[in-house]
């Protein structure tokens, strides 16, 4: 049997929903010799580890009780006292995190998976990169930091993948990929990236208050844990620039031409999340639906686009045609034309559910499946 150890960054909706997909693969797995082996998981403040990581692992009763510790709002510290396990908190977690790397590193390897939606995970991102361990991110954030940061990730092509940052489970990033190995240039990306837009423009359609649709996409788990991230259009954004950046262009997010859907006096640094949900957003309300009614007087509709061509990137609103195959879109799916010199009149399109924890788990998931050949 192959054996995978794995160590999970990130315990919220996707991180979790990561777990139950691991869990409920193990007869598939085990029918292809593959055991997926977690032997610590982590959230902000701490990390629980198996007894003894080179001989043992979290046990799957294990990795349901971190499930339900943290569903319910508790920290993992709260595990101190679970079964056979190891509990660290604050400065120790890295700490023993790059110590557990650096070990199977020189071993068996080891699949580091980064589900936090922090910008802090790049450093150890880079240091276990180097200790010669496997890297997958649903998180955008390490791929949008510095040019310095990004180069230095990806610069071990073999042992990273990121499907799941772009699209959630949609195989973007490695069609891109084939096509970028075989020589095919890509002239021009246009798309609807956001799970959360798509969701937000067509229920807006419906008749709903922009209010009450942008809480029950972050009730879906559509949303960014603040779905400002969303609304300002920073994860489009993100996703920009990470297409952007494969592509071979030298952008950062400051080269982004970006549309915000909310003013600034209602940015995170000024009103609380929960103020913003609560009392913030029901003041957009009219300024949106005008702008939805607006555009449906001339048969249009809303979409928020993005467009990498010609060395640049830009995202924001446009009034497109209603039966333009972006303004069909419909809830939480995503949408990408690319074109190439293969693809040159008509484009390759990619289409489906764009976010959400279960398929962006999925993504993960079959990211780290995608190393196997790399372990014994
Ligand atoms: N939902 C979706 O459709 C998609 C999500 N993604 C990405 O997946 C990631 C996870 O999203 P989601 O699960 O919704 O986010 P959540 O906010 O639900 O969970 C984030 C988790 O990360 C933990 N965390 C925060 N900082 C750190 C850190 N420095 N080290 C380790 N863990 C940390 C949090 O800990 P604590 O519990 O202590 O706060 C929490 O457990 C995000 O980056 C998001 O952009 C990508 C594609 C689609
Ligand atoms: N918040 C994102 C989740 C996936 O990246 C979205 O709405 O698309």
């Amino acid at each position: 049997m192959k054996k995978i150890p794995l160590l999970l960054m990130g315990c919220g909706g996707v991180g979790r929903q990561l777990l139950h997909h691991i869990v409920s693969c193990r007869p598939l797995h085990s029918k292809q010799g593959i055991r997926l082996r977690v032997v610590g998981v982590c959230d902000s403040n701490s990390l629980v580890l198996a007894s003894d990581v080179s001989t043992k692992e979290l046990d799957d009763a294990s990795l349901m009780e971190v499930c339900r510790i943290k569903s319910s709002g508790s920290s993992l510290h709260s595990l101190s006292n679970f079964g056979d396990c190891q509990v660290f908190s604050g400065q120790e977690v890295v700490k023993k995190a790059i110590d557990i790397a650096d070990r199977f590193g020189k071993s068996t390897g080891l699949a580091f998976v980064d589900c936090s939606a922090s910008s802090k995970t790049v450093e150890v991102l880079n240091q276990v990169a180097d200790l010669g361990c496997c890297v997958v991110l649903a998180n955008k954030k390490p791929l949008t930091a510095s040019l310095e940061a990004y180069d230095k990730l990806v610069s071990h092509p073999r042992r990273i993948r990121h499907e799941s940052t772009v699209g959630a489970g949609l195989p973007v990033i490695a069609s891109l990929n084939r096509m970028i190995s075989c020589g095919d240039p890509i002239h021009c990306i246009i798309g609807s990236l956001s799970g959360t837009f798509g969701y937000v423009m067509s229920e807006l359609e419906n008749g709903k208050p922009f209010s009450k649709v942008v809480n029950a996409a972050k009730s879906l788990g559509y949303t960014e844990p603040d779905p400002r991230d969303d609304l300002s259009g920073m994860d489009v954004a993100r996703k920009g620039l990470i297409l952007a950046r494969l592509l071979g262009h030298r952008l950062s997010l400051e080269n982004i031409k970006i549309e915000s859907l909310y003013p600034l006096e209602m940015a995170p640094n000024v009103l609380p999340v929960e103020d913003f949900l609560v009392n913030g957003l029901p003041l957009l309300d009219k300024d949106i639906q005008d702008r939805i009614t607006k555009a449906s007087s001339k048969g249009k509709v809303l979409r928020y686009v993005c467009l990498i061509e010609n060395n640049r990137c830009e995202v924001g609103i446009q009034e497109l045609e209603k039966d333009s195959p972006l303004g069909r879109l419909r809830g939480s799916d995503n949408l990408l034309e690319i074109y190439s010199r293969c693809y040159r009149e008509q484009p390759l399109v990619i289409q489906g559910a764009g976010a959400g924890n279960d398929t962006t788990a999925a993504g993960v998931l079959a990211d780290i499946l995608d190393f196997q050949d790399l372990f014994s």
